[in-house]
């Protein structure tokens, strides 16, 4: 394998009560494809079929649907391996489990659990602020996590794009290919706009992370993707600031999420925090715990909170 950072052994995997992703045959890969062919999507990789784990199954995996990865033009075994060797020795919950992978007859394919919603960019009109704060926490959490790590793992593309929802709207990131681990991974990664140049033109530090934290903060508190995501940073700017202070907060923001138990004063805080993650400059950027404590304190209006217990209205209220 190319990367040369530790991998857990199955059997460190077994004693931690994880099953270690299964090595398939590319030709039983082809047989467990929904029929006809589901495609998912398609990305830099290739394409992305939805298929199943049939019940007693020879690896003993439980039935399960999945989505099947398949490289498709130019090989991409650095992306490959990336995304194999953390997925298999990082665990968190709001990250995609890797069911399995083949690697034979020149054929490189992933295979993951299966996430119903699709990506987080498809569903972010719908959000309402509880789940809107959920997802950042969620997200935040799993970027402090990695970069506790030794050495640190940079994820250097986190998106709405690389962030997929389970049945409940769960997030997960997804999409590890690009990601850098000490020395290792591709010389550049990223994606323009919402990562910063220095993730997409070498010089990976987990600050990279933090400006696509800003970046992501901001989309989904204005609920807008911009094709050119360059183009957000100025957008909320020119809203939103007076003199340099956040002052005009409802030209930014979504009604929905002001509707739905976000405060002025809450949805103050959290675009000064997008745009602080998203500064400039590095040294302007604040930690990861100071990002993880800031968005504890983003709360629920009280007098809706009841409301958000159900989690029918979690997801749609507003
Ligand atoms: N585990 C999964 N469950 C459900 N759908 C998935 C899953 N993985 C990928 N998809 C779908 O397939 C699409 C393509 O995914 P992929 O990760 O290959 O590309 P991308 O992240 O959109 O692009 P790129 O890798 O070039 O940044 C996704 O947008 C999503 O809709």
């Amino acid at each position: 394998m190319a990367i040369g950072y530790k991998q857990m052994t199955s059997a460190e995997m077994e004693q931690s009560g994880r099953r270690p992703p299964v090595k398939f045959p590319s030709s039983e890969l082809d047989e467990l494809k929904n029929r006809p062919l589901e495609r998912l999507g398609q990305g830099s990789f290739g394409v992305v079929f939805k298929g199943s784990i049939p019940e007693n199954n020879r690896w003993g995996l439980p039935t399960q649907e999945i989505a099947i990865k398949v490289n498709t033009g130019t090989k991409k075994i650095i992306e490959f391996n990336m995304e194999r060797c953390i997925l298999e020795s990082i665990e968190h919950p709001n990250i995609i489990k890797l069911v399995g992978f083949a690697d034979d007859d020149n054929r490189l394919c992933l295979v993951y659990e299966y996430m119903r919603r699709g990506t987080l960019k498809i569903n972010i009109s719908d959000l309402c602020w509880p789940k809107t704060l959920q997802i950042l926490r969620d997200m935040a959490s799993v970027i402090c996590h990695l970069h506790q790590q030794d050495p640190p793992i940079i994820f250097r593309d986190l998106k709405s794009e690389n962030i997929l929802m389970d049945e409940n709207f769960d997030p997960k990131l997804s999409d590890f290919g690009l990601a850098k681990r000490g020395k290792e991974g591709l010389k550049c990664g990223g994606t323009e706009g919402s990562s910063d140049v220095t993730a997409i033109y070498g010089s990976a530090t987990p600050l990279c992370d933090i400006y696509s934290i800003g970046i992501l903060i901001l989309e989904l508190l204005a609920k807008k993707v911009f094709k050119d995501r360059g183009k957000l940073l100025a957008w909320v700017k020119g809203k939103a600031l007076v003199k340099g202070k956040v002052r005009n907060v409802k030209s930014v923001i979504r009604k929905n999420l002001l509707t739905s138990g976000c405060t002025v004063k809450n949805a103050r805080r959290a675009i000064k925090l997008g745009l602080q993650c998203a500064s400039y400059k590095n040294d302007d950027r604040p930690k990861m715990h100071f990002i993880c404590k800031e968005l504890s304190k983003l709360g629920v209006m009280r007098s809706l909170t009841s409301c958000f217990l159900n989690f029918v209205d979690l997801f749609t209220i507003g």
